[in-house]
């Protein structure tokens, strides 16, 4: 019998969510138990679809399917209206030689900059994501919207849902994967370590798996991290040098991801880049993230936290501007070669990439925090304590050469520029409750 397209998936282990149709089930099972309430029970049960299907369709504004068994065989039946909404998103609107990109995590920060960055320059794009409450879900939401009045349409599923991914590539000829759907976060993964399991290794090699097993098979993208150098101390982090030593499960999940595309790529002949991001932040960001956390408070009038570490020195990072990270993740995609498996089976040597993405220019964290003053044109109240030993490295600095010369990656954004489009889209986003801001909010949107 067809259930609801969740129901089997939860998005987010530790934060999971009651399921809809249980009651329905109990009470079905119930009346079924009866010989002679057989007819009522099968109109309950019908009933129930019915309720089920209508609740989908008005708290999510469409149905996207359901799960059917085929002589004992389980598969995803989309309903017309979500194969309509796939098939138009996937349109290409360019003729010379489009991509069919499906982006993981579409919903998320830089999943949906780069669906834009796609979709605008004509190739086909349909999102993905889970949705799940690590933040704030009306953002992920309003990202979806965003990205819904550029063609852009996000499916409501989570990258372990092997059923509805395998119905899509059927579906479509989908020719790049973008993987960027994980749980993010270094130290949310002493509060949440199956979390990371559950997103950044069993998603990653279910996604991996239907990749492989489709034909042709896609060419893969996917977000590593600049955690994997974890107590590196040898600077600038260069992607010959060790990854042995991660300082969190985060950080450990990533690596783990990295050596299982190696495996997939060497099994199977997938294509696949993976792509060590480096502090990321910009318009439309994760309010888990400190630059983001530190303008609602410093708003809020609220002290913040900056961590030290030992011997009172600053932490610093190689903040790196959304729209570079954009381009190095576009610029990987279009130097992907194909993947060389058919069939499942491989037939040759794929390309098997990493590239570090970062700024090569950290800043300390009360710098930035310096600008955040200056574009919210408020002082911030200061707390200076001791890093925590709950996951942070001391410093990130990436060297990006190799990607310099095999993606022309070049980060153009200072942390000044890129932290002052940040605050002009936080308030123009939030809206103006303080009133002491520097005037940023009555400007355009970023995007
Ligand atoms: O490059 C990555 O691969 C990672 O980048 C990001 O991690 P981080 O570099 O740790 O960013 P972020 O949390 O903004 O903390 C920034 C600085 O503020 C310090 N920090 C933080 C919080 C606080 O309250 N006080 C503080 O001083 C903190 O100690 C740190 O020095 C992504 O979140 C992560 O998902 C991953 O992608």
């Amino acid at each position: 019998m067809p259930s609801s397209t969740h129901d089997n998936f939860p998005s987010t282990p530790g934060k999971v969510k009651m399921e809809r149709s249980n009651y329905f089930g109990r009470v079905a099972s119930r009346w079924h138990s009866t010989a002679s309430a057989r007819l009522l029970g099968c109109s309950a049960l019908l009933l129930a679809f019915a309720l089920v299907v209508l609740f989908r369709v008005s708290s999510s504004g469409f149905a996207d399917g359901g799960y059917f068994s085929n002589n004992g065989v389980l598969t995803f039946k989309p309903t017309l209206m979500w194969e309509k909404q796939v098939r138009q998103s996937c349109l290409p609107t360019r003729g010379d030689n489009p991509m069919v990109v499906l982006v993981t995590g579409a919903a998320g920060f830089v999943g949906t900059h780069v669906s834009l960055a796609l979709k605008k320059r004509g190739d086909g794009v349909v999102g993905i994501d889970n949705f799940n409450s690590y933040y704030e879900i009306s953002l992920k939401r309003a990202r979806q919207e965003h990205l819904a009045t550029h063609g852009v349409f996000v499916i409501e599923a989570d990258i372990n849902n092997a059923l509805l991914l395998k119905s899509l590539f059927e579906m479509v000829q989908i020719t790049h994967v973008m993987h960027l759907a994980a749980q993010a976060g270094v130290r949310y993964a002493m509060e949440n370590p199956g979390s990371y399991v559950h997103s950044n290794i069993a998603g990653l090699v279910n996604l991996f798996e239907i990749c492989k097993a489709a034909n042709p098979q896609p060419a893969i993208v996917w977000a590593s991290s600049s955690s994997v150098y974890g107590l590196n101390t040898k600077v600038p982090f260069s992607e010959v040098d060790r990854t042995d030593q991660p300082a969190s499960l985060y950080a450990a999940t990533k690596k783990a991801g990295e050596e299982i595309a190696h495996t997939y790529n060497h099994i199977y002949g997938l294509s696949i880049t993976g792509l060590r991001f480096f502090t990321v932040y910009g318009p439309w960001g994760r309010p888990d993230m400190a630059y983001f956390s530190f303008t609602r408070d410093i708003l809020k009038g609220k002290p913040i936290n900056i961590y030290q570490g030992a011997n009172n020195k600053d932490l610093a990072r190689d903040f790196t501007y959304i729209d570079d990270i954009v381009k190095g993740c576009v610029a990987s995609l279009d130097t992907a070669e194909r993947s060389t498996g058919s069939g499942g089976k491989k037939t040759g040597p794929a390309q098997l990439r990493i590239f570090n993405l970062g700024n090569t220019s950290p800043v300390t964290v009360p710098t930035l925090v310096d600008i955040l003053e200056k574009y919210l044109n408020m002082k911030a109240i200061r707390n200076i304590v001791k890093m925590p030993r709950n996951g942070d490295v001391p410093f990130t600095h990436a060297n990006v050469s190799s990607a310099q010369t095999q993606l022309n990656y070049k980060p153009i954004t200072d942390l000044d520029t890129g932290l002052k489009k940040f605050v002009k889209w936080y308030l123009s986003y939030y809206g103006d409750n303080t009133h002491h801001h520097s005037g940023l909010v009555n400007q355009e949107p970023i995007i």
